[in-house]
């Protein structure tokens, strides 16, 4: 059995008297310490596969295995404890607290989690020792996101979930942030699962899955993921 196991999920929002159905029997597999990317346009889906692997959401029907359990069984205390001790988050918008340094963001994170690393050494691993007592608004916006991978890597979680990590980022500092990531993932052994719309950046992955219109279209493993250095779009 893979690290991870996506066995036919569906996933329906009632509107009003419409239902729309954001996941259609979706299944994939990852093992542990892939950088996965998960590739499709706007609305496809990919944002409710990503909240349900984080314990946000829950599928209607389908089995979600992390780790050899099944979290889509999981009561509402289960998926919090889930949340809080497995799971690292990096949205587009990087919610950090403006009143607390860049390094109390990331203790408030280690506080709330029994396995988490050294704050100072996360925080040397994206690559921002020397920025540790600024503010978030003293911060660029790639170093704010890449205080939001420290607080989420802090944690030691079994799979990192990045929501458009650099949606909000030029070019070249996605490009940074993306290197953190990907660096991450190679030095830490964390699974890492990326969401994007660039199509550009598949060739970083180890797996690349494709979904469109609620359901996995290809799923592809790349036997030689390109350092993100030697991408360009
Ligand atoms: N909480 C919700 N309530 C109602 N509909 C939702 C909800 N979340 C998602 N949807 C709908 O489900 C579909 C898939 O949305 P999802 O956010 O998963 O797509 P996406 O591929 O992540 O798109 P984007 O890249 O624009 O974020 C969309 O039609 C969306 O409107």
């Amino acid at each position: 059995m893979a690290y991870i196991e996506v066995i036919d999920t569906y996933k329906r929002y009632k509107i009003g008297e419409n239902i729309v159905v954001a996941n259609n029997g979706i299944n994939f597999s990852i093992e542990k310490g892939e950088f996965v990317v998960i590739l499709g346009p706007s609305g496809a889906g990919k944002s409710t596969v990503l909240n349900i692997l984080g314990g946000m959401d829950s599928c209607d029907e389908g089995k979600i295995i992390i780790d050899k359990t099944d979290i889509s069984r999981f009561s509402n205390k289960q998926l919090t404890k889930y949340r809080r001790h497995d799971v690292g988050f990096v949205f587009q918008f990087y919610n950090l607290v403006q009143n607390l340094t860049a390094k109390e963001n990331v203790e408030l994170a280690t506080q709330i989690s029994k396995n988490s690393l050294d704050v100072d050494e996360t925080l040397e691993l994206v690559g921002l020792s020397n920025r540790k007592d600024n503010f978030p608004s003293q911060l660029s916006g790639g170093e704010q996101q890449r205080v939001s991978i420290a607080r989420a890597i802090a944690k030691n979680p079994k799979l990192l979930l990045c929501d458009e990590p650099t949606g909000a980022l030029d070019y070249k500092t996605g490009k940074q942030v993306l290197k953190t990531l990907q660096d991450t993932c190679r030095n830490t052994g964390t699974t890492v699962i990326l969401i994007t719309h660039n199509s550009a950046i598949a060739p970083m992955a180890d797996r690349i899955i494709k979904i469109n219109d609620a359901k996995v279209r290809s799923i592809e493993v790349n036997k030689n993921p390109l350092p993100i250095e030697e991408i360009e779009w």
